[in-house]
């Protein structure tokens, strides 16, 4: 018989063949296959097996198997966009349904864009007619596991609910070191959750695969919605900012807005808030899922991190460390990448200027090389880089903050700020007090914001 070949556009199907997990080694499996293509396997490999659940829990960790199973698709679905979409071993709902499309339509939003494709009306979850009851409690106990990304925002939520007395479990999926190593100095217990994409991936990425972002963020999440419900915990906490609900405008040849693509769509409000209802209506009712940082905006973040110093010598926000296959930078900051810009000039007006020197090794902001990422965050002829930095005028009040300060307005690209860009802007859009006030959109539990609010406030 001939070999399937990975042929991109004569694809009609994209599959959920099934999912399972072995309570005896931790592992879950999830398949998937294009047609009658060989099955792709992901695997998600959780500590702490053998698992021994009861009937409630078992059945839990089931509906959180597939939810996953349903999110994880996201990977290999957008690898030919492929115009149906089924789901082999079990049926779903229209509210699951509706989850999935919102989040791959949306989730997929900058791939789409920037392969020119148009997704809205490929999307279509098949689904049966019942609705499913609102699932009960399973008697979770008391216990956060907080995701740790790497970078500051997760730092900031781990030093936040130590302050408030919630018992935590730091928890990443994937072996960055660099994750690790901040885990460790944490000092608090430590969960590192496997995960190991289908290996066709790669290979059909090279035989010209559709490829670009997807929503990763709550791909994690349904990770460990998934191990909370095997660990019997009640709450699992991401550090998703406010400012990241906002995407970058796309501008026509004349200026005009002729659309918003947001990169970080999945650590969105929208999302959240999506995700969280649904993991309480059909996963666990006592399972809470919610982001302690949805209220801050970056630069609130940012202050709250220059707090401490605890970490300074551990973190990295800076994305290129965490690529699966290829080079990482030598210390921890490449130093050009948006994520780098947008970090040292957040924490510039909180840090002193020989903290934030030290910890990406070089002044950003006196190098003119840069002006062009500077400028894209300014949102000053181009766009917001779709990466995850904060808002453009949350930049724009970060840099007009520094054009005040003695130490920092003669470095390269605030003073050229100060010469070329401000006088085009209003002095009332660059103070930074009104970006540091709390929002009050958020999931949090009542009586931990009340514990939280005011350290965050000042
Ligand atoms: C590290 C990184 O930024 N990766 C993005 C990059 O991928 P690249 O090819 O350069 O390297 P790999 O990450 O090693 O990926 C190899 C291929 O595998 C695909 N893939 C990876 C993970 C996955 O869960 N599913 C996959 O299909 C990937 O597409 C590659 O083909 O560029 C890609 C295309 O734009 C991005 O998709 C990669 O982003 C990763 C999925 C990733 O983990 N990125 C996070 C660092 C990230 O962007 N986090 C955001 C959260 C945004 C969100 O929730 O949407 C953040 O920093 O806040
Ligand atoms: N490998 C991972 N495992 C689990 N959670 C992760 C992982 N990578 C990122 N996250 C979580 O996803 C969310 C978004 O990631 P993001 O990169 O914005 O946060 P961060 O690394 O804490 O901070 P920074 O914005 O400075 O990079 C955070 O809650 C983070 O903890």
């Amino acid at each position: 018989m001939k070999e399937w070949q990975f042929q991109r556009d004569a694809i009609r199907t994209f599959r959920f063949v099934r999912c399972g997990f072995d309570p005896a080694n931790g592992i879950a499996r999830l398949v998937y296959a294009f047609d009658d293509g060989p099955e792709l396997v992901e695997t998600v490999t959780v500590p702490g097996a053998p698992f021994v659940l009861d009937e409630a829990r078992a059945a839990a960790a089931e509906r959180a198997l597939r939810l996953l199973h349903l999110i994880a698709g996201v990977s290999y679905y957008k690898a030919a966009v492929a115009p149906e979409l089924r789901i082999d071993g079990y049926a779903i709902d229209a509210a699951t349904a509706a989850l999935l499309e919102t989040i791959y339509r949306n989730g997929l939003g900058e791939f789409a864009y920037r392969n020119g494709l148009d997704l809205h009306d490929r999307i279509r979850f098949p689904h049966g007619d019942a609705t499913q009851a609102p699932v009960p409690a399973l008697g979770l106990r008391a216990h956060a596991l907080v995701a740790i990304g790497g970078g500051k925002d997760s730092l900031v939520s781990i030093e936040a609910l130590r302050g408030a007395g919630v018992d935590q479990t730091v928890t990443w999926i994937g072996g960055s070191q660099l994750i690790a190593a901040c885990a460790a100095r944490t000092g608090l217990p430590t969960l590192n959750i496997g995960r190991q994409l289908a290996p066709q991936l790669f290979d059909y990425n090279r035989q010209g695969a559709w490829n670009g972002h997807i929503p990763v963020t709550v791909l994690n999440s349904a990770i460990m919605v998934f191990a909370a419900v095997l660990l019997g915990v009640d709450q699992v906490v991401f550090s998703n900012e406010r400012s990241a609900s906002y995407g970058s405008l796309i501008l026509a040849a004349d200026g005009s807005v002729t659309g918003e693509v947001n990169h970080q769509w999945s650590k969105g409000w929208a999302c959240e808030q999506a995700f969280g209802e649904y993991v309480q209506r059909h996963v666990a009712a006592d399972l809470h899922y919610y982001s302690l940082l949805r209220p801050l905006s970056e630069l609130a973040v940012a202050r709250q991190f220059a707090r401490t110093d605890r970490y300074d010598a551990h973190f990295s926000s800076c994305n290129r460390n965490f690529h699966i296959l290829g080079e990482r930078p030598v210390n921890r900051w490449c130093g050009v990448c948006p994520k780098c810009h947008f970090v040292f000039l957040a924490l510039a007006p909180f840090l002193s200027k020989p903290r934030l020197v030290g910890i990406l090794g070089r002044n950003l902001l006196d190098d003119p090389a840069q002006a062009d990422g500077y400028d894209a965050l300014l949102e000053y002829q181009d766009h917001k880089p779709f990466e995850c930095v904060g808002e453009g005028r949350e930049s724009r009040a970060a840099m007009a903050a520094l054009a005040q300060r003695p130490e920092w307005r003669e470095d390269a690209l605030v003073e050229r700020f100060v010469r070329e860009i401000r006088p085009q802007l209003q002095a009332q859009d660059l103070r930074i007090e009104p970006l540091l006030v709390l929002d009050d959109q958020h999931r949090i539990p009542p009586r931990l914001w009340e514990r939280l609010r005011e350290a965050f406030a000042a």
